[in-house]
């Protein structure tokens, strides 16, 4: 369970500080899909990179199954189980596909396995195994291998960033599936989301919805997803200003 104790982040923004985090307090159960949604600029990505370790928080604490991991480095909070999936992948120049995998995996994955993976997320795997990660693969062809690399890592926690973005409609459903069994196959691990897909909405165990900053709601996805979609919704997270 990671449990986040009012999380704050300031940002200095052209010498004005912005509040983008305010005081976020929640927790994330084990053996859970959560799906973090709410308008754009809300500091869902944000949230995610101060989960990851990639941001620290400029207040608060992050407790992940009871061990304080607030000032952990990222590859210390690797090491613990929590595994991020970037919105825009980094493209490793001089690194092929199979040793970003074996990196990932913490071993030397066997090139079957790593196929394994990379047929999972949908892509030819003889193609692409000893491909160099670099600007010649697709926005797509990234991403898809980025979720390969979650997955080969075996984590507690999967965090992914708008998967969705730059992947067809085919892999879509077939990223639903991915998602899904990566949660079934290892007891007690959770997968988080930050999506603005009503597909993943839908199979969500939990909706966590941020706005400005501010945890919304949290609770489960039959209690949130209606009022979500409801036309009342936009003007409930950001009232209109009266004249
Ligand atoms: N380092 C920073 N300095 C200044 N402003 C920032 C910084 N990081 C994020 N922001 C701002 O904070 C707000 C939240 O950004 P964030 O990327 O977390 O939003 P988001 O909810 O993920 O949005 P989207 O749905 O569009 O991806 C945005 O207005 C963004 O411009």
């Amino acid at each position: 369970m990671l449990e986040l104790k009012n999380i704050t982040f300031s940002a200095d923004d052209s010498g004005k500080t912005s509040d983008i985090i305010r005081g976020i307090s929640l927790m994330i159960p084990d053996d859970k899909f959560i799906v973090i949604t709410g308008p754009n600029g809300g500091g869902k990505s944000t949230l995610a990179k101060i989960i990851a370790g990639i941001i620290k928080p400029t207040d608060g604490r992050l407790i992940f199954n009871g061990t304080d991991i607030t000032d952990m480095s990222i590859t210390e909070r690797a090491r613990s189980g929590i595994g991020f999936a970037f919105q825009q992948p980094v493209r490793f120049k001089g690194l092929t596909v199979l040793d970003l995998l074996r990196i990932a995996a913490g071993k030397n994955l066997s090139v079957s396995d790593a196929c394994t993976y990379l047929s999972e997320v949908g892509l030819c795997a003889k193609d692409y195994i000893r491909r160099e990660v670099n600007a010649s693969l697709s926005g797509g062809e990234l991403k898809r291998i980025e979720i390969a690399t979650v997955m080969a890592r075996n984590v507690k926690l999967a965090v992914f960033d708008e998967p969705e973005a730059g992947i067809d409609l085919w892999s879509f459903n077939n990223l639903i599936r991915i998602f899904e069994n990566m949660r079934k196959a290892e007891q007690s691990r959770t997968v988080v989301v930050i999506s603005h897909q009503e597909r993943l909405l839908k199979i969500a165990d939990e909706i966590i919805v941020l706005s400005d900053g501010q945890l919304i709601k949290q609770g489960p996805a039959e209690d949130i997803l209606p009022e979500i979609m409801s036309s009342n919704y936009a003007q409930t997270i950001c009232p209109k200003i009266e004249d």
